[in-house]
């Protein structure tokens, strides 16, 4: 059984064209979906109506084979982590209870809720310290992964992230990324990410779906994306910069290594990089 399924979702706002078309998917339990495709294709609208955000006009929505109709909206909810760009901490609580926000909702004692947030904000790569800090006091991309130990706190089954790592520099997102490759493995929680950034979404996603106009032009592996595209418009979507991607990790880490074991010079690399066509 898939833990998240579409049933021939639909839904429009004001204006008569459809914003998701006639939505049919099934993600399996523990499976990192990135969700890509031009802007105003309906990638937020697609995960908002997974924790009841935004309600379908028309077809089925299940989590766990049940109807969200038929799920309480408030336990849905707190079975559902959800990140966004602007990530929302609040402000007058420290970094400590906002992470515990949601436990003390759910009246967990106050020495469960210390030893939970010292748990998650180690998993997130920072220091106990900051556990007493306010929002103001953290970098963007502290807030980001303040954020994720928050979305992390009630243990939920699935984690909707819109954007999350959209507003940081790119040294900070290309670590939190590794975090959440890292968090995913260790955690196997089923997450929903959308991104605008090709790169991104082949880096985390164990599958890929690419929206347009409210339709999923393809969902599957990077590699089914790249060499195997099921329309022009997948094909020259992700086109020579999703090969690239594809590419760079392998390729530039084997030359990365090379440099460091004097193996190369300036010179060999860029014949190197001519060599693939990379340059
Ligand atoms: N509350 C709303 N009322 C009316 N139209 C809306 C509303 N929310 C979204 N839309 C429209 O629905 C379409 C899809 O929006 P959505 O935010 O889901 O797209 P997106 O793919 O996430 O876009 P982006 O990448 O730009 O964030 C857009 O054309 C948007 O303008």
């Amino acid at each position: 059984m898939s833990l998240i399924e579409f049933i021939d979702v639909e839904k429009s706002y004001k204006s008569s064209s459809k914003v998701i078309d006639k939505i049919n998917l099934e993600i399996d339990e523990g499976e990192l979906i990135t969700i890509l495709g031009p802007s105003g294709c309906g990638k937020t609208t697609l995960i908002k109506m997974v924790n009841k955000l935004i309600i379908p006009d028309a077809g089925v929505i299940k989590i766990k084979g049940k109807d969200i109709n038929q799920w309480d909206t408030i336990e849905l909810r707190r079975s559902i982590g959800y990140v966004i760009q602007q990530i929302g901490l609040f402000p007058h609580l420290t970094v400590e209870e906002n992470i515990a926000y949601v436990l003390s909702l759910l009246k967990v004692s106050k020495n469960v809720r210390k030893n939970r947030a010292k748990e998650l904000i180690s998993l997130v790569g920072l220091e106990e310290d900051y556990l007493s800090r306010y929002p103001r006091e953290l970098s963007g991309g502290q807030r980001q992964r303040v954020g994720v130990a928050r979305a992390l706190a009630a243990d939920p089954d699935i984690i909707l992230m819109d954007e999350p790592f959209g507003a940081v520099d790119e040294i900070a997102r290309t670590s939190l990324q590794d975090e959440l490759i890292e968090i995913h493995k260790r955690l196997n929680k089923t997450i929903l990410l959308v991104t605008h950034d090709i790169e991104e979404a082949l880096k985390l996603g164990s599958k890929i779906i690419l929206l347009n106009q409210g339709k999923i032009e393809q969902i599957g592996t990077r590699e089914e994306l790249i060499f195997n595209p099921a329309s022009n418009f997948v094909r020259e979507f992700f086109g020579l910069k999703g090969f690239k991607a594809s590419l760079d990790e392998a390729a530039m880490g084997q030359i990365y290594d090379n440099i460091l074991k004097n193996k190369m010079d300036m010179d060999k690399i860029y014949m190197e990089l001519e060599h693939m066509g990379m340059k």
